[in-house]
């Protein structure tokens, strides 16, 4: 078996950036990794991997985001559960994620730089797997993003770190500051899901085949790419980290209160059902990667709450299905895709007292709970 160590750097590049399909080094007029980049390429005026730096053109402005995937914080080789972390679906997930953040400002990703540390004795099929399901998410969710650089070292663990270039959509950049009193709130895309399936990879008890659709959630995260085209949002910010958090930094961000109804989400928390079931006889082990739970933690520490209570849970806590959630100026201008699960409202006079009041579902304060790195949960 090959080990990452048996090669060079370069040759390891020679390895991988076919597989990420960058172009600069696998056909003709490829850059050679000793000697002069001779880009060979689509935008010629453009400079890719193989220099020291990449040239890039984005006529409107430059959207730029990174976020880093690590192996015991992100996800662990062997879950509990018993399943084994497949490496291309880490690969997925780390492309997922930050093309994700570009589609939160309204934008289409264009370039991708890959930073790989990874420890010496890692066998080389581990990182073509991961650098194949990182090809396979361009191709699915930002077919117009290419690999334009990176960089490669050694580390204890696998570290990949993502930053992606994107381009904003006609109508500008959309931040998270821009709702106004009046507006709709929408979400595009499935919450709790991930959250889901991560508890399960978690528990103690291997997944059952009606559970798989939340593993595999958890694996390969579908943002909605460009569900915002064709509509003008005032607002919009993906949901990583669980609705009731990143609701919270939205309505903050925007000086507005969210007042969202219970109906919809409920909705969705009957589609979680079929997990919140299984983890009942799954039990989540506390050991493992961050030593955390997931941001699950009716269904996951023998909490009370019927199924019910615990799927709504999940769909209010849960991160990681990268979600859009957004505010358009009112129903009729919410693009299909995106449902409405509540409205904007101002903060009135008195709000400075607290932040509790910034989110309300069905009239009661939403907590900011959700998931944070450092809290562990
Ligand atoms: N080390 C840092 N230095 C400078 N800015 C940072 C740093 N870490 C985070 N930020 C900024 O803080 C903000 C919040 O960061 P965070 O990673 O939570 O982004 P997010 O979009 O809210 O979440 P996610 O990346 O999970 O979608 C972002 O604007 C980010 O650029
Ligand atoms: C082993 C293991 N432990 C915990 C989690 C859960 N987790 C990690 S990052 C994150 C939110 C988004 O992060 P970021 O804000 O960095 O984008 C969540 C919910 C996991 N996937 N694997
Ligand atoms: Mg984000």
């Amino acid at each position: 078996m090959s080990l990452v160590g048996d090669l060079t750097e370069g040759e390891l590049l020679d390895v991988l950036l076919p597989i990420l399909g960058s172009g600069a080094r696998d056909g003709d007029g490829a850059a050679d990794h000793d000697g002069q980049a001779t880009p060979d390429r689509a935008h010629v005026d453009e400079i890719g991997p193989g220099d020291d730096a990449a040239l890039v053109h984005m006529p409107r402005g430059t959207l730029v985001t990174v976020d880093g995937l690590v192996e015991g914080q992100d996800f662990v080789w062997a879950w509990p559960c018993g399943r084994e972390q497949d490496p291309a679906d880490a690969g997925w997930k780390s492309i997922a994620q930050n093309v994700s953040d570009i589609n939160a400002m309204g934008g289409e990703p264009r370039h991708v730089f890959w930073s790989l540390q990874c420890p010496a004795d890692t066998p080389l099929a581990r990182i073509e797997g991961f650098a194949r399901g990182m090809r396979a998410a361009l191709d699915e969710l930002a077919p117009g993003c290419r690999v334009s650089g990176g960089d490669l070292g050694t580390a204890s663990e696998l570290t990949s770190t993502v930053t992606v270039l994107g381009e904003p959509g006609p109508s500008g950049a959309v931040s998270r500051s821009g709702a106004r009193p009046g507006d709709v709130v929408a979400v595009a895309g499935r919450l709790g899901w991930a959250a889901a399936g991560l508890a399960l990879l978690l528990g103690d008890a291997p997944v059952t085949a009606d559970a798989e659709p939340f593993v595999q959630a958890q694996f390969r995260p579908r943002p909605p790419m460009g569900a915002w085209r064709e509509s003008a949002p005032t607002s919009l910010m993906d949901v990583s980290d669980g609705l009731g958090r990143d609701a919270h930094r939205l309505a903050r961000a925007s000086g507005v209160r969210l007042e969202l109804s219970g109906a919809p989400l409920r909705a969705r928390a009957d589609e979680l059902l079929p997990a919140v079931r299984a983890l009942r006889s799954a039990p989540v082990r506390q050991d493992v990667g961050t030593g955390a739970a997931p941001a699950s933690p009716g269904v996951a520490s023998g909490h009370s709450d019927d199924d019910a209570g615990a799927a709504l849970r999940l769909v209010l806590t849960g991160g990681e299905d990268f979600a859009l959630l957004g505010t358009f100026p009112d129903a009729a201008s919410v693009p299909d895709g995106f449902e409405v699960i509540g409205r904007v409202a101002g903060v009135g006079p008195n709000a400075a007292t607290g932040a509790a009041d910034r989110v309300l579902l069905d009239g009661a304060p939403l907590p900011a709970a959700g998931w944070d790195h450092f809290a562990g949960r």
